[in-house]
Protein backbone atom coordinates (compact mmCIF):
# COMPACT_ATOMS: atom_id res chain seq x y z
CA UNK A 1 0.00 0.00 0.00
CA UNK A 2 1.33 2.95 -0.91
CA UNK A 3 0.21 6.73 0.03
CA UNK A 4 1.81 9.19 -3.15
CA UNK A 5 3.48 12.25 -1.50
CA UNK A 6 2.69 14.95 -4.14
CA UNK A 7 5.13 15.90 -6.31
CA UNK A 8 5.39 19.60 -7.39
CA UNK A 9 6.90 19.04 -10.76
CA UNK A 10 5.87 17.33 -13.78
CA UNK A 11 9.80 16.64 -14.84
CA UNK A 12 11.93 14.18 -13.54
CA UNK A 13 13.39 15.50 -10.44
CA UNK A 14 16.49 13.85 -11.62
CA UNK A 15 16.61 15.15 -14.74
CA UNK A 16 17.70 18.93 -15.01
CA UNK A 17 15.13 21.07 -15.05
CA UNK A 18 13.41 22.18 -18.25
CA UNK A 19 12.21 25.62 -18.83
CA UNK A 20 9.00 26.22 -18.05
CA UNK A 21 6.37 27.69 -20.74
CA UNK A 22 3.90 27.77 -17.27
CA UNK A 23 4.28 27.58 -13.43
CA UNK A 24 2.11 27.92 -11.34
CA UNK A 25 3.26 28.49 -7.70
CA UNK A 26 1.05 27.75 -4.55
CA UNK A 27 -2.21 28.92 -6.30
CA UNK A 28 -5.41 28.68 -4.32
CA UNK A 29 -8.55 29.88 -5.39
CA UNK A 30 -11.75 29.90 -3.24
CA UNK A 31 -15.71 29.87 -4.06
CA UNK A 32 -16.93 31.48 -0.54
CA UNK A 33 -16.42 28.16 1.93
CA UNK A 34 -15.46 26.13 -0.38
CA UNK A 35 -11.99 25.52 -1.67
CA UNK A 36 -11.62 24.78 -5.69
CA UNK A 37 -7.60 24.42 -5.87
CA UNK A 38 -5.40 24.63 -2.99
CA UNK A 39 -1.96 25.74 -3.04
CA UNK A 40 -1.68 24.21 -7.08
CA UNK A 41 1.49 23.86 -7.93
CA UNK A 42 2.96 23.14 -11.23
CA UNK A 43 5.61 23.60 -13.51
CA UNK A 44 4.46 22.90 -17.52
CA UNK A 45 7.83 22.21 -19.40
CA UNK A 46 8.08 24.63 -22.55
CA UNK A 47 7.05 21.98 -25.86
CA UNK A 48 5.78 19.42 -23.73
CA UNK A 49 2.19 18.00 -24.21
CA UNK A 50 0.94 18.29 -20.97
CA UNK A 51 -2.51 16.38 -19.21
CA UNK A 52 -4.23 17.82 -16.43
CA UNK A 53 -6.56 15.20 -15.82
CA UNK A 54 -9.08 14.62 -12.86
CA UNK A 55 -12.83 13.35 -11.96
CA UNK A 56 -15.39 15.47 -12.01
CA UNK A 57 -15.06 18.58 -9.43
CA UNK A 58 -11.15 17.79 -9.46
CA UNK A 59 -10.97 21.94 -9.98
CA UNK A 60 -10.12 21.74 -13.67
CA UNK A 61 -12.74 24.29 -15.12
CA UNK A 62 -11.27 26.31 -12.36
CA UNK A 63 -7.86 25.74 -13.35
CA UNK A 64 -8.83 26.29 -17.14
CA UNK A 65 -10.74 30.00 -16.13
CA UNK A 66 -7.40 30.91 -14.30
CA UNK A 67 -5.11 29.98 -16.94
CA UNK A 68 -7.44 31.79 -19.82
CA UNK A 69 -7.78 34.97 -17.70
CA UNK A 70 -11.69 34.23 -16.59
CA UNK A 71 -10.89 34.52 -13.57
CA UNK A 72 -8.01 35.00 -10.38
CA UNK A 73 -6.80 33.38 -8.08
CA UNK A 74 -6.90 34.67 -4.27
CA UNK A 75 -3.36 33.61 -3.93
CA UNK A 76 -0.52 32.53 -5.58
CA UNK A 77 1.50 32.69 -8.46
CA UNK A 78 0.76 31.81 -12.28
CA UNK A 79 4.39 32.77 -14.37
CA UNK A 80 3.51 32.57 -18.58
CA UNK A 81 7.14 32.81 -20.11
CA UNK A 82 8.64 33.65 -16.98
CA UNK A 83 6.53 36.77 -15.95
CA UNK A 84 3.71 36.39 -12.92
CA UNK A 85 1.06 37.57 -14.69
CA UNK A 86 -0.85 38.33 -11.32
CA UNK A 87 1.87 41.25 -10.76
CA UNK A 88 0.62 43.10 -14.20
CA UNK A 89 -2.18 45.47 -14.14
CA UNK A 90 -5.12 43.96 -16.05
CA UNK A 91 -4.91 45.42 -19.37
CA UNK A 92 -1.09 43.77 -19.11
CA UNK A 93 -2.53 40.64 -18.47
CA UNK A 94 -5.35 40.40 -20.81
CA UNK A 95 -2.14 41.07 -23.42
CA UNK A 96 -0.02 38.13 -22.32
CA UNK A 97 -2.84 36.06 -22.06
CA UNK A 98 -3.72 36.67 -25.41
CA UNK A 99 -0.98 34.73 -26.64
CA UNK A 100 -2.94 31.16 -24.81
CA UNK A 101 -4.74 29.02 -27.54
CA UNK A 102 -7.85 28.13 -26.57
CA UNK A 103 -9.44 25.14 -27.52
CA UNK A 104 -13.36 24.34 -25.68
CA UNK A 105 -15.40 21.49 -25.57
CA UNK A 106 -18.35 22.27 -27.27
CA UNK A 107 -16.43 24.13 -29.96
CA UNK A 108 -17.89 27.70 -28.91
CA UNK A 109 -18.20 28.75 -32.95
CA UNK A 110 -20.66 31.75 -34.34
CA UNK A 111 -23.41 30.48 -36.28
CA UNK A 112 -24.03 33.29 -38.25
CA UNK A 113 -20.24 33.46 -39.47
CA UNK A 114 -18.61 30.71 -42.19
CA UNK A 115 -15.51 28.60 -40.83
CA UNK A 116 -13.66 31.00 -42.44
CA UNK A 117 -15.15 33.78 -40.74
CA UNK A 118 -14.77 31.94 -37.27
CA UNK A 119 -11.23 31.35 -37.62
CA UNK A 120 -10.35 35.12 -38.80
CA UNK A 121 -12.27 36.49 -35.83
CA UNK A 122 -9.11 36.99 -33.59
CA UNK A 123 -7.35 38.53 -35.76
CA UNK A 124 -10.18 40.85 -36.83
CA UNK A 125 -10.23 41.84 -32.74
CA UNK A 126 -6.21 42.37 -33.20
CA UNK A 127 -7.00 44.83 -36.07
CA UNK A 128 -5.16 42.93 -38.80
CA UNK A 129 -6.61 44.16 -42.32
CA UNK A 130 -9.56 41.99 -43.60
CA UNK A 131 -7.74 40.61 -46.61
CA UNK A 132 -4.33 40.01 -44.72
CA UNK A 133 -7.13 38.11 -41.96
CA UNK A 134 -8.32 36.15 -44.63
CA UNK A 135 -5.52 35.04 -46.16
CA UNK A 136 -4.17 33.66 -42.48
CA UNK A 137 -7.35 32.46 -41.73
CA UNK A 138 -7.34 30.30 -45.07
CA UNK A 139 -3.83 28.78 -44.38
CA UNK A 140 -4.34 27.61 -40.75
CA UNK A 141 -7.68 25.70 -42.61
CA UNK A 142 -5.49 24.43 -44.56
CA UNK A 143 -2.98 23.05 -41.29
CA UNK A 144 -6.17 21.43 -39.68
CA UNK A 145 -7.05 19.51 -42.83
CA UNK A 146 -10.24 21.93 -44.18
CA UNK A 147 -9.17 23.20 -47.60
CA UNK A 148 -12.70 23.60 -49.15
CA UNK A 149 -14.71 23.97 -45.91
CA UNK A 150 -13.50 28.15 -45.82
CA UNK A 151 -17.89 29.26 -47.08
CA UNK A 152 -19.47 26.28 -44.86
CA UNK A 153 -21.39 27.36 -41.47
CA UNK A 154 -20.98 25.64 -38.07
CA UNK A 155 -24.40 23.89 -38.95
CA UNK A 156 -22.94 22.28 -41.69
CA UNK A 157 -20.00 21.03 -40.54
CA UNK A 158 -19.55 17.35 -38.34
CA UNK A 159 -18.37 17.69 -34.86
CA UNK A 160 -14.98 16.75 -35.30
CA UNK A 161 -15.06 19.42 -38.30
CA UNK A 162 -15.98 21.84 -35.73
CA UNK A 163 -13.32 21.24 -33.44
CA UNK A 164 -10.92 21.41 -36.70
CA UNK A 165 -12.33 25.15 -37.33
CA UNK A 166 -11.73 25.89 -33.06
CA UNK A 167 -8.33 24.43 -33.31
CA UNK A 168 -7.93 26.66 -36.47
CA UNK A 169 -9.43 29.92 -34.43
CA UNK A 170 -7.16 29.13 -31.60
CA UNK A 171 -3.61 28.88 -33.75
CA UNK A 172 -4.62 31.50 -36.24
CA UNK A 173 -2.69 34.32 -33.88
CA UNK A 174 0.58 32.05 -33.36
CA UNK A 175 0.09 31.33 -29.80
CA UNK A 176 2.86 29.64 -27.53
CA UNK A 177 0.54 27.86 -25.54
CA UNK A 178 -2.32 25.86 -26.71
CA UNK A 179 -5.07 25.29 -23.82
CA UNK A 180 -7.64 21.80 -24.67
CA UNK A 181 -10.14 21.92 -22.33
CA UNK A 182 -11.95 18.57 -22.89
CA UNK A 183 -11.22 19.29 -26.12
CA UNK A 184 -12.41 15.52 -27.43
CA UNK A 185 -15.13 15.00 -24.70
CA UNK A 186 -18.11 15.98 -27.26
CA UNK A 187 -16.85 13.94 -29.58
CA UNK A 188 -17.29 9.72 -30.83
CA UNK A 189 -13.87 7.37 -29.87
CA UNK A 190 -12.72 7.71 -33.75
CA UNK A 191 -13.15 11.10 -34.43
CA UNK A 192 -11.62 12.03 -30.86
CA UNK A 193 -8.39 9.78 -31.69
CA UNK A 194 -8.00 12.10 -34.91
CA UNK A 195 -8.26 15.47 -33.62
CA UNK A 196 -5.49 13.90 -30.67
CA UNK A 197 -3.56 13.41 -33.36
CA UNK A 198 -4.27 16.37 -34.99
CA UNK A 199 -3.25 18.55 -32.07
CA UNK A 200 -0.04 16.03 -31.48
CA UNK A 201 0.81 16.85 -35.05
CA UNK A 202 0.65 20.92 -34.55
CA UNK A 203 2.11 20.61 -31.21
CA UNK A 204 5.54 19.37 -33.07
CA UNK A 205 5.55 20.90 -35.87
CA UNK A 206 4.83 24.43 -34.31
CA UNK A 207 7.17 23.58 -31.09
CA UNK A 208 4.38 24.96 -28.95
CA UNK A 209 3.11 23.97 -25.89
CA UNK A 210 0.12 22.41 -25.42
CA UNK A 211 -1.77 21.58 -21.94
CA UNK A 212 -5.15 18.87 -22.75
CA UNK A 213 -7.45 19.18 -19.83
CA UNK A 214 -9.23 15.96 -19.33
CA UNK A 215 -11.25 13.59 -17.60
CA UNK A 216 -10.42 11.15 -19.68
CA UNK A 217 -6.93 8.41 -18.85
CA UNK A 218 -7.11 7.17 -22.61
CA UNK A 219 -6.54 11.07 -23.78
CA UNK A 220 -3.75 11.25 -21.54
CA UNK A 221 -2.04 7.80 -22.56
CA UNK A 222 -2.58 8.41 -26.44
CA UNK A 223 -1.49 12.39 -26.58
CA UNK A 224 0.46 13.64 -24.17
CA UNK A 225 4.18 13.69 -22.74
CA UNK A 226 3.70 15.05 -19.19
CA UNK A 227 0.58 14.62 -16.76
CA UNK A 228 -0.60 16.28 -13.53
CA UNK A 229 -3.58 14.43 -11.12
CA UNK A 230 -5.70 17.03 -9.72
CA UNK A 231 -8.00 15.43 -7.08
CA UNK A 232 -9.96 17.52 -4.68
CA UNK A 233 -8.15 20.95 -5.60
CA UNK A 234 -4.97 19.58 -5.08
CA UNK A 235 -1.77 18.07 -7.30
CA UNK A 236 -1.92 14.39 -6.11
CA UNK A 237 0.69 13.32 -8.45
CA UNK A 238 3.05 14.35 -11.74
CA UNK A 239 5.96 13.42 -13.84
CA UNK A 240 6.69 11.84 -17.52
CA UNK A 241 3.23 10.28 -18.61
CA UNK A 242 4.78 6.77 -19.50
CA UNK A 243 6.70 6.86 -16.28
CA UNK A 244 3.43 7.71 -14.21
CA UNK A 245 1.28 5.33 -16.26
CA UNK A 246 3.44 2.35 -15.74
CA UNK A 247 4.06 2.71 -11.49
CA UNK A 248 1.32 4.90 -10.30
CA UNK A 249 1.98 6.05 -7.04
CA UNK A 250 -1.08 7.48 -5.85
CA UNK A 251 -4.75 6.11 -5.65
CA UNK A 252 -6.77 8.61 -7.60
CA UNK A 253 -4.42 8.15 -10.72
CA UNK A 254 -4.88 4.15 -9.92
CA UNK A 255 -8.53 4.75 -10.19
CA UNK A 256 -8.40 7.07 -13.62
CA UNK A 257 -6.44 4.53 -14.56
CA UNK A 258 -8.49 1.78 -14.18
CA UNK A 259 -5.61 -0.43 -13.46
CA UNK A 260 -6.15 -1.34 -9.67
CA UNK A 261 -9.57 -2.82 -10.19
CA UNK A 262 -9.67 -6.38 -8.47
CA UNK A 263 -12.25 -7.77 -10.30
CA UNK A 264 -10.91 -11.82 -9.60
CA UNK A 265 -12.49 -11.16 -6.24
CA UNK A 266 -15.35 -10.74 -7.33
CA UNK A 267 -17.71 -13.98 -6.22
CA UNK A 268 -20.56 -14.42 -8.46
CA UNK A 269 -23.06 -11.70 -8.80
CA UNK A 270 -21.05 -9.28 -7.39
CA UNK A 271 -20.23 -5.73 -8.98
CA UNK A 272 -17.46 -3.85 -8.10
CA UNK A 273 -18.38 -0.55 -6.76
CA UNK A 274 -15.72 2.21 -5.30
CA UNK A 275 -16.01 4.29 -2.36
CA UNK A 276 -13.79 6.95 -0.17
CA UNK A 277 -14.84 6.61 3.01
CA UNK A 278 -13.44 8.63 6.52
CA UNK A 279 -12.81 5.80 8.19
CA UNK A 280 -13.73 1.76 8.06
CA UNK A 281 -14.81 1.36 11.14
CA UNK A 282 -17.20 -1.02 12.62
CA UNK A 283 -20.73 0.73 12.11
CA UNK A 284 -19.63 0.63 8.27
CA UNK A 285 -18.59 -2.58 7.95
CA UNK A 286 -21.78 -3.38 9.86
CA UNK A 287 -23.99 -1.16 7.42
CA UNK A 288 -22.74 -2.83 4.79
CA UNK A 289 -23.23 -6.47 5.54
CA UNK A 290 -26.76 -5.52 5.78
CA UNK A 291 -26.63 -4.64 2.44
CA UNK A 292 -25.35 -7.38 1.19
CA UNK A 293 -21.20 -5.68 0.59
CA UNK A 294 -18.25 -6.59 1.42
CA UNK A 295 -14.71 -5.02 1.05
CA UNK A 296 -12.73 -6.78 -1.41
CA UNK A 297 -9.90 -4.24 -0.76
CA UNK A 298 -8.88 -1.20 0.73
CA UNK A 299 -6.06 1.15 1.07
CA UNK A 300 -5.33 4.28 2.96
CA UNK A 301 -5.07 7.64 0.93
CA UNK A 302 -5.01 12.11 1.47
CA UNK A 303 -7.18 13.88 0.27
CA UNK A 304 -7.30 17.71 0.44
CA UNK A 305 -4.92 16.95 3.44
CA UNK A 306 -7.14 14.56 5.46
CA UNK A 307 -6.53 11.28 6.06
CA UNK A 308 -9.45 8.65 4.16
CA UNK A 309 -9.64 5.45 2.54
CA UNK A 310 -10.07 4.26 -0.86
CA UNK A 311 -12.33 1.00 -0.73
CA UNK A 312 -13.32 -1.75 -3.21
CA UNK A 313 -16.43 -3.24 -2.36
CA UNK A 314 -18.14 -6.10 -3.70
CA UNK A 315 -21.72 -5.49 -3.62
CA UNK A 316 -24.93 -7.35 -5.11
CA UNK A 317 -25.70 -6.47 -8.87
CA UNK A 318 -29.41 -4.82 -7.95
CA UNK A 319 -27.48 -1.99 -5.35
CA UNK A 320 -26.91 0.83 -7.48
CA UNK A 321 -24.01 3.51 -6.26
CA UNK A 322 -26.99 5.91 -5.06
CA UNK A 323 -28.42 4.07 -2.91
CA UNK A 324 -24.96 2.64 -1.73
CA UNK A 325 -24.19 5.71 -0.68
CA UNK A 326 -27.60 6.71 0.86
CA UNK A 327 -27.11 3.70 3.19
CA UNK A 328 -23.68 4.47 4.04
CA UNK A 329 -24.08 7.96 5.29
CA UNK A 330 -22.22 10.10 6.50
CA UNK A 331 -19.71 8.04 5.70
CA UNK A 332 -19.71 7.75 2.10
CA UNK A 333 -18.12 10.77 0.42
CA UNK A 334 -18.51 9.92 -3.07
CA UNK A 335 -18.01 7.45 -5.73
CA UNK A 336 -15.26 7.13 -7.89
N1 LIG B 1 -18.50 29.66 -9.17
C1 LIG B 1 -18.46 28.70 -8.25
N2 LIG B 1 -19.08 28.86 -7.06
C2 LIG B 1 -19.02 27.91 -6.10
N3 LIG B 1 -18.34 26.74 -6.22
C3 LIG B 1 -17.72 26.52 -7.38
C4 LIG B 1 -17.73 27.46 -8.45
N4 LIG B 1 -17.01 26.94 -9.48
C5 LIG B 1 -16.58 25.74 -9.07
N5 LIG B 1 -17.00 25.48 -7.81
C6 LIG B 1 -16.71 24.28 -7.02
O1 LIG B 1 -15.31 24.05 -7.09
C7 LIG B 1 -15.01 22.65 -7.27
C8 LIG B 1 -14.22 22.45 -8.54
O2 LIG B 1 -15.08 22.73 -9.63
P1 LIG B 1 -14.60 22.63 -11.15
O3 LIG B 1 -15.76 23.04 -11.99
O4 LIG B 1 -13.34 23.38 -11.30
O5 LIG B 1 -14.32 21.05 -11.27
P2 LIG B 1 -14.07 20.18 -12.59
O6 LIG B 1 -12.91 19.31 -12.29
O7 LIG B 1 -13.98 21.07 -13.77
O8 LIG B 1 -15.39 19.31 -12.68
P3 LIG B 1 -16.19 18.78 -14.01
O9 LIG B 1 -15.27 17.80 -14.68
O10 LIG B 1 -17.42 18.14 -13.42
O11 LIG B 1 -16.49 20.00 -14.83
C9 LIG B 1 -16.36 21.94 -7.27
O12 LIG B 1 -16.61 21.44 -5.96
C10 LIG B 1 -17.36 23.03 -7.62
O13 LIG B 1 -18.61 22.76 -7.06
Amino acid sequence: MTIATPLTHVSSPAAAPASAALELRGITKRFGGHTALEDFTLHVPRGSRTGIIGRSGAGKSTLVRLLSGLDTPDSGELHLGGENLLTLSPAQRRQRQARTGLVFQHFNLLAQRTALQNVALPLEFAGVPKVKREAQARDTLAQVGLSGFEDRYPAQLSGGQKQRVGIARALVTGPELLLADEATSALDPETSASILSLLTRIQQERDLTLIIVTHQMEVVRSATTHVAVLDHGRLVESGETGRVLANPQHATTRALLGAHQPLAELAPGETLQQLTLPALDAATLGRLAALGGRVVEAQPTVIGGRQQVLVWLGVPQHLSADRLLGQLQPQAEEVA
